[in-house]
């Protein structure tokens, strides 16, 4: 039986947060130990340990038959594959920065100027669409101190919290895209990976899905009921239990965490009481 074969980037910001997801979805993964290429126990995937700058070009050519790489580099590489779906870890943006003194708010301060950065094809893809002609220096690293060296008028480079910008005295003066971890796939997949792929995919879904839901159980009078269930975004409609107490219900329900957080005064003005949250493991729709 084939299996399919999965590019997880070896060390690296991708690394944890990818086979943590795959032990969510019940796959287990040993986690190398100098290995490069490890089977997993009890699904039929084989795990590659590969540098996420060389992942595009490895699924394009048919080595790897998905991965979970950083949307950014497929962008920079415009490699002919798919993306399967969005991981939710390892959001950033790809930016344009300069020193903090500059008075600069976009692109078109880089007419004529340098700019250094790892991502020579998605900064000149941008520049071009904003008819700024510069020149860009690529380095494959330590991008933020271009400047400081004389380098560089600016940098183009991936901004997350921002805290390395704010130590070179560089400042964001716009963003150029932005990026998370993905699932991409190679294309024309045998009909036996497609389907080990859909198997796998069907199990990241409803990991990611429970990861952004809260299982949310209330203490609501009776006549308070519907009042209540109004104000709660349910998969289909709450279930409803009655409590020892009489006139009163428990009310049980799904909830996105972020919902929560801007429904719970109106839950309790509405009459809940003694709201639990708790988390999912798994949500399969
Ligand atoms: N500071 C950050 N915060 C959040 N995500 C980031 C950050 N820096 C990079 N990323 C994302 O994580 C991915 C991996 O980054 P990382 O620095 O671990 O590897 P890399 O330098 O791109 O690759 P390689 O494995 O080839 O050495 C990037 O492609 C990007 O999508
Ligand atoms: O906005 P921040 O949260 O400060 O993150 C941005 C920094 O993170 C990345 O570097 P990384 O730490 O991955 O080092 P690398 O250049 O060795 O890949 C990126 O290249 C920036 O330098
Ligand atoms: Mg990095």
């Amino acid at each position: 039986m084939s299996k399919l074969k999965i590019a997880i980037q070896k060390s690296g910001r991708l690394n944890s947060d990818s086979l943590k997801l795959l032990e969510s979805c019940g796959i287990k993964v040993e986690n190398g130990e100098g290995r490069l290429k490890v089977s997993a126990p009890n699904f039929p995937l084989e795990i590659l340990y590969l540098r996420n700058s060389d992942i595009p070009q490895y699924l394009e050519d048919g080595v790897a038959d998905v991965a979970i790489v950083g949307e950014n580099l497929l962008v920079e590489q415009e490699k002919q594959v798919d993306v399967v779906s969005r991981l939710g870890f390892s959001r950033c943006r790809v930016s344009l920065a300069v020193p903090k003194e500059v008075d600069a708010t976009d692109a078109s301060y880089f007419e004529g100027r340098k700019v250094a950065t790892s991502y020579p094809n998605t900064l000149q893809n941008y520049l071009q669409s904003q008819g700024v002609n510069a020149e860009i220096h690529t380095i494959s690293g330590s991008v933020e101190i271009a400047p400081n060296i004389g380098l560089a008028d600016g940098i183009c480079d991936i901004v997350s919290t921002g805290s390395t910008l704010f130590s070179n005295g560089l400042k964001e003066v716009g963003v150029i895209l932005k990026s998370e971890a993905v699932l991409a796939s190679a294309r024309n997949l045998s009909p036996e990976k497609q389907s080990i792929l859909n198997q796998l995919t069907f199990r990241i879904e409803s990991v990611l899905r429970a990861r952004n839901s809260k299982y949310i159980l209330l203490n609501v009078p009776n006549e308070r009921i519907d009042e209540v269930t109004k104000i709660l975004p349910v998969l289909k409609s709450p279930t409803v239990l009655p409590l020892a107490e009489p006139g009163w219900s428990s009310l049980h329900s799904v909830i996105e965490e972020e919902r929560f957080w801007n429904v719970i005064d109106e839950l309790k003005s509405a009459g809940a009481e003694g709201i639990l949250v708790v988390p999912i493991d798994k949500m399969v729709v």
